[in-house]
């Protein structure tokens, strides 16, 4: 199944761009006007940022392309994964719990990202195990997202994923055996770039670092942070853009 955007080829892609846990219509049509490729709608009700599936599909109308709208869900029945995705009418769900192999094979007609959280290297190779037992099945995911382990916690904490992570990850990045990597776990303006430059990731994915509360984004560092995480040169008002001294 192919990803949609579809994934850059060539040298140096640009990275993609996903802002998680949208809660307001305006908002999100905001992130995709500023140039989001995605927004995640966060259907786990632990987190400060969840949103009814009931009361979400004015915001997949708002963007005008259901295609970018991913949904977040933590732990749940495959079975209510695919009703709520069918409900809405979104093909990309985003697993951020403990979700066995199994049910990727039972959301097979879904595009898949499958988060994982990792607090140490060896986490990258249990990951990894995680993913021979699903190519065993036949059914990858789709994507992989790699977040920050915080335990007790299952996401959106804005912490970091620790550097020797970070190492482990980037010498795998372009392996063959890994789906298209997500980075995220406590990115914000000021670090994305660096992160990107590290990890060289398909897509970086955040929650926390651009809000101005939880479940409510701030537009001026939603625009900071795409420009930052493409290596663009930041916007000051009533000043010229600099386009000297790229994105940090
Ligand atoms: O955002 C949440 O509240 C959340 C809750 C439960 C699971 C995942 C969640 N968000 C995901 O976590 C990453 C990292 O968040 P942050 O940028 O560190 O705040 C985020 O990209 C979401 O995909």
């Amino acid at each position: 199944m192919e990803l949609s955007p579809t994934l850059p080829t060539g040298a140096a892609p640009a990275v993609l761009v996903k802002i998680c846990g949208l809660t307001r219509a305006d908002e999100a049509a905001s992130c995709i006007a500023a140039g989001a490729d995605w927004i995640g709608l966060n259907f786990h009700p632990g987190s400060p940022r969840f949103l009814d599936p009931d009361r979400s599909g004015e915001i997949v109308s708002a963007i005008g392309s259901p295609e970018r709208a991913v949904g977040l869900f933590v732990n749940r029945p495959a079975a209510e994964v695919a009703r709520v995705a069918a409900r809405l009418g979104i093909s990309t769900v985003q697993l951020h719990g403990d979700e066995p192999p199994e049910d990727l094979v039972a959301l097979t007609h879904l595009r898949i990202v499958r988060a994982f959280r990792l607090g140490r290297p060896e986490d990258v190779e249990a990951m990894a195990g995680y993913l021979d037992r699903a190519r065993s099945l036949g059914r990858v995911p789709d994507a992989v997202l790699v977040d920050a382990l915080v335990a007790g916690v299952a996401g959106g904490t804005g912490t970091v994923v620790a550097g020797p992570v970070l190492d482990r990850l980037a010498s795998m990045a372009t392996s063959d055996s890994l789906p298209p990597m997500i980075l995220a776990g406590g990115l914000n303006p000021e670090n994305v770039r660096g992160r990107v430059d590290r990890v060289r990731p398909w897509m970086v994915d955040v929650a926390s670092g651009v809000e101005s509360g939880p479940g409510r984004k701030d537009p001026r560092l939603v625009a900071a942070f795409i420009r930052a995480a493409r290596g663009e040169p930041r916007e000051r008002p009533g000043q010229p853009v600099d386009k000297g001294s790229g994105a940090d």
